[in-house]
């Protein structure tokens, strides 16, 4: 049995004419320590879809469809309303860490308010954990590093803070909403070996949103392309990479330098094209 089975989303929001549609009837499933990839151009839907998965959506938002999560059902519109207890056990990490950290706090506070609150232990047992999820997120000198504040850290340091906080809270699922695109290709190449070794050790689920198709190949075990709201195909991330179904996907890889046999780059999608995605329905 999967971990998450998503079904049916659709996500509306208020807009001049009525309602606009951002997410169509969109479905998938994750299973236990796997990482989905979810990839699509800026505004295809990725992030009200997995906000919606944590009942973060914004206020006027009309949600509908149901999620299937650890044996439990959930209506996704009930979400917002449940208690910290009752809801999913998924955390979130954003693009931008230090937005997503208090400033005027240091890590090493951030970390152990959810041991303590979260998890009960008391201040001792709450500093040894989150000195041990330092240095198993790879930061350095652990026990000093808990006195900095996030601007004393670079962005690759907090964006291991939000996963070491996501450890703490001992999520099923974390939910990484371009966590490396602020980052430069070193460091995000050591924060996907940081997932992918976290999953292998502790059997976490991951999904993983990006607009990188190649990156998103090369980190998860399978990708669901989004375009327009809805999403347009799942493969394995092997697969999808030799034998695109979709034309978007397509277009996508013959968007990523080198790859062959197409090399025109997303910039030439026409509107036309554009439409023609869309009409094309999904390529299950
Ligand atoms: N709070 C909101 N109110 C109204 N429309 C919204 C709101 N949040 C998102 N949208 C709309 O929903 C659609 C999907 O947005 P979403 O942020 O999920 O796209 P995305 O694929 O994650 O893009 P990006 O890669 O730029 O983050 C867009 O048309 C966006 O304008």
């Amino acid at each position: 049995m999967p971990l998450l089975a998503l079904e049916n989303l659709s996500i509306a929001f208020p807009s001049r004419n009525g309602f606009h549609w951002a997410v169509e009837d969109v479905s998938f499933s994750l299973g236990k320590g796997e990482i989905l990839g979810i990839v699509g151009e800026s505004g295809s839907g990725k992030s009200v879809t997995c906000l919606s998965l944590v009942g973060l959506l914004g206020h006027g938002s009309q949600v509908s469809g149901t999620m299937r999560f650890d044996g439990q059902v959930h209506a996704i519109a009930d979400l917002p309303r449940l208690s910290v207890d009752q809801r999913p056990s998924i955390g979130m990490i954003f693009q931008d860490p230090a937005a997503s950290l208090n400033p005027v706090r240091t890590v090493g506070s951030q970390i152990t308010e959810v041991l303590r609150f979260g998890r009960g232990m008391d201040r001792r047992a709450a500093q040894a954990e989150a000195a041990a999820l330092l240095d198993r997120v790879g930061i350095r000198e652990p026990e000093a590093r808990l006195r900095s504040y996030p601007h004393q850290m670079s962005g690759g340091m907090n964006q291991r803070v939000m996963i070491a906080m996501a450890l703490a809270g001992q999520h099923r699922l974390l939910v990484a909403d371009e966590p490396t695109t602020a980052l430069d290709v070193t460091i995000q190449a050591q924060i996907c070996k940081l997932l992918r070794n976290l999953v292998r050790e502790t059997g976490l689920s991951i999904i993983f949103i990006s607009h990188d198709l190649d990156l998103v190949a090369q980190l998860c075990d399978r990708v669901a392309v989004m375009f327009g709201g809805h999403l347009l195909e799942t493969q394995s991330a092997s697969d999808i990479v030799v034998a695109p179904r979709h034309a978007y996907t397509k277009a996508l890889l013959a968007a990523i330098p080198g790859h062959q046999p197409a090399r025109s780059r997303l910039g030439v999608i026409t509107d036309e094209m554009r439409s023609s995605f869309l009409d094309q329905g999904e390529a299950a």
